[in-house]
């Protein structure tokens, strides 16, 4: 393909390259003309793909479809299984429904414009698990706190919330939980992130560094390698990992734990990378959102029940699921504060709601219990 100067691409690239490797440089050259024209056809297509996503806006705005969703997460999680499925290699799965979200993601921006509100500040885990799942091309909100994400996305300010709900090592997020019990919003999706700790300094010897400056979770996670490698630092919870990040930067004679992202803001080099003691911390986020998601085929459900106060409440509310053969992939309880030993259970269930057997255990559920709110069916996270 020639560019303005009537000259290939690659042809320009390599114009000084030592002429003594001009093999080299014509089989580099076949190749480069090859990703060219590659190039053109995949522009193509994706400019055609725009222009459906377009008059998929158009039948929605219309026909006024589905209460005019735009973002359908079903419909997304389909396309990223659809795809990972079918994916011939050698591109890793994770890095195919990367570029598919992006893709989504510029396309979902053709038909409306997004905000998504999230629990900052700026380059916070929340945040890349926000990107990772709407992609770059939606607006990504910072708020205070996680009770904050929540009133956002009830007043409408916003469109959806990203939530943290648990991680693989320290648990439950059980104030997540707590927050649910008094809001109306559903659960439309779920993100899975894999978190990579870093030491962070801008002092030149990491070993010298007195304090050591993060959020509680990431302290928690990094216990071992803090323990190991700088017994004798002063451990400093704070409010967020950015937060760490900014007080390192000031202060020569400490450190911040936190991602890759908090380094990049405040401008600081990573000393120690992956420092988290599992290897495979991850953490598990929720979108939250007023809307109801169609199944997807690879769903699951939660739900938030009340016992009733008699004895084997919890065998009552276990048997409607065995009875349809449904598994439960998840339950925790949280004191209900309305009074002393009254419990909430939330539960993950595969499946969902609109599946019949998962419908009729719902219905049977209900009777078994004080009160039951489904808070979503809605996509497994998808990579
Ligand atoms: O299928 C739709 O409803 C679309 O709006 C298209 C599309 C896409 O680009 O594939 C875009 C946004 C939605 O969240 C899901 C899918």
């Amino acid at each position: 393909m020639d560019n303005n100067n009537g000259k290939k691409s690659s042809e320009k690239l390599i114009d000084n390259a030592d002429t003594t490797n001009s093999d080299v440089n014509k089989k580099l050259l076949e190749i480069r003309d090859s990703i060219d024209a590659i190039d053109d056809q995949f522009l193509q297509l994706l400019s055609q793909r725009a222009e459906c996503a377009e008059k998929v806006a158009q039948i929605k705005r219309e026909t006024g479809e589905v209460d005019l969703w735009f973002y359908r997460p079903e419909r997304e999680a389909q396309i990223l299984n659809r795809v990972t499925e079918n994916n011939p290699g050698p591109l890793k799965n994770e890095r195919i429904t990367a570029i598919y979200r992006e893709i989504i993601s510029s396309c979902l921006a053709l038909e409306q414009s997004i905000k998504v509100a999230f629990l900052g500040p700026n380059g916070t885990f929340s945040q890349e698990a926000s990107k990772k799942h709407f992609g770059h091309a939606v607006e990504t909100v910072p708020m205070g706190s996680i009770g904050q994400v929540f009133k956002e996305v009830e007043n409408g300010t916003v469109d959806y919330g990203v939530v943290p709900i648990e991680n693989s090592t320290e648990g439950v997020i059980s104030y997540t939980l707590d927050v649910f019990m008094h809001s109306p919003l559903k659960i439309s999706g779920e993100i899975t992130l894999r978190i990579h700790q870093n030491l962070m300094t801008v002092n030149k010897d990491w070993r010298t560094i007195k304090r050591v400056y993060s959020h509680p979770q990431s302290l928690a996670q990094c216990r071992q390698w803090l323990n190991d490698n700088l017994p004798n630092v002063e451990q400093i919870p704070v409010s967020s990992n950015t937060e760490a990040a900014r007080r390192a930067k000031e202060d020569p004679e400490s450190g911040a734990i936190a991602g890759a992202l908090a380094a990049k803001i405040y401008e600081l080099d990573i000393a120690y990378s992956n420092i988290e003691d599992s290897k495979d911390n991850t953490t598990r986020f929720l979108v939250i959102g007023k809307q109801d998601v169609p199944q997807s085929g690879k769903d699951k459900t939660t739900l938030m029940i009340s016992a009733k106060n008699r004895s084997g409440a919890l065998y009552h509310l276990l048997a409607p699921l065995a009875a349809h053969g449904l598994d439960m992939t998840r339950i925790e309880s949280r004191p209900s504060r309305n009074a002393n030993w009254e419990y909430y259970f939330f539960m993950d269930i595969d499946g969902h709601s609109s599946e019949p057997n998962v419908a009729k255990a719902l219905e049977e559920l209900s009777e078994e219990s004080e009160l039951m709110r489904v808070l979503g069916s809605y996509p497994k996270a998808v990579l």
